[in-house]
């Protein structure tokens, strides 16, 4: 795998006013890597990732994206960078007044110049990627949660961006889903050369799919570990570090 930094951070501090949630966090996201942010519940994952799609400035510290100062910029340069991200979030996040088809058109429509005809042909494209096409008239009401999940990837992919955001991409599907949208995010990464960071509390997921990561602490408001999951799971002697990552198999009476 290719070893070039695609996101980086230093010394990034995230506070809400004067709350601080995580300070000292620095990481390098690979390009084509899947990088897993992990930590025990109200740790400051959901608040790292949207600090790092620009929803949420940091208070202190540097981010980049490719060779770009993120924050340095105006808020047009920030806009151009967004461009290269895509984000699905925990529901899937469609309107629920639109069909499917129209979601995914939708970002194509705002953003694009394309025709009409040339937009319903990429919307087919990116359904037919998550295995959906079927769905492309129905509306969110109509199709399950796993498929609002896979529609939402869909238009997370409608602008090609190189670069996915995932927020507890498996939250409320069955094993079987889950199992499947793990193969889809593999895809994502094997197939398009995506480099995807991935919020999830779901262990079994991520030692199937995450090459890289960083483990965040509620207590000293730090990271305290980086690593793969697995690398982790084998290796670190922190005690709640080790704890977390050997809960699943403890749970499935594994060694
Ligand atoms: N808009 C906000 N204003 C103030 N505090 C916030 C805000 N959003 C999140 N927080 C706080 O930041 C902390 C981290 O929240 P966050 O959702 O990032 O944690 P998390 O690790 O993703 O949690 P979980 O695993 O439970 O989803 C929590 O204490 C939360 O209450």
């Amino acid at each position: 795998m290719p070893d070039q930094t695609v996101l980086s951070l230093r010394d990034i501090t995230l506070s809400f006013g004067p709350k601080i949630i995580q300070k000292n966090i620095s990481l390098d996201v690979r390009k084509g890597s899947i990088f897993a942010v992990m930590g025990g519940s109200g740790c400051g994952k959901s608040t790292l990732l949207k600090s790092m799609i620009g929803l949420l400035r940091p208070s202190a510290g540097e981010y980049h994206v490719g060779d770009e100062n993120y924050w340095a910029g105006d808020e047009a340069h920030r806009t151009d960078l967004n461009h290269r991200f895509g984000v699905l979030f925990q529901s899937g996040a469609l309107w629920s007044s639109m069909t499917v088809g129209e979601n995914i058109a939708l970002p194509l429509q705002m953003f694009t110049d394309l025709k009409p005809s040339v937009i319903r042909r990429l919307v087919e494209l990116k359904l037919g990627f998550v295995g959906m096409l079927q769905a492309i008239d129905l509306y969110p009401s109509e199709i399950s949660g796993g498929m609002c999940k896979r529609a939402g990837l869909a238009r997370a992919l409608a602008l090609d961006p190189d670069i996915l955001f995932f927020d507890e991409p498996s939250a409320g599907l069955d094993p079987i889903t889950s199992a499947r949208l793990d193969d889809l995010i593999l895809n994502l990464r094997d197939g398009l050369g995506a480099t995807i960071v991935i919020v999830s509390h779901e262990l079994p997921s991520l030692f199937h799919i995450a090459d890289d990561g960083i483990f965040l602490d509620a207590r000293t408001k730090t990271p305290i570990a980086h690593g793969s999951p697995r690398d982790l799971r084998d290796n670190c002697t922190d005690p709640q570090v080790h704890a977390f990552m050997h809960r699943e198999r403890d749970e499935e009476g594994k060694t």
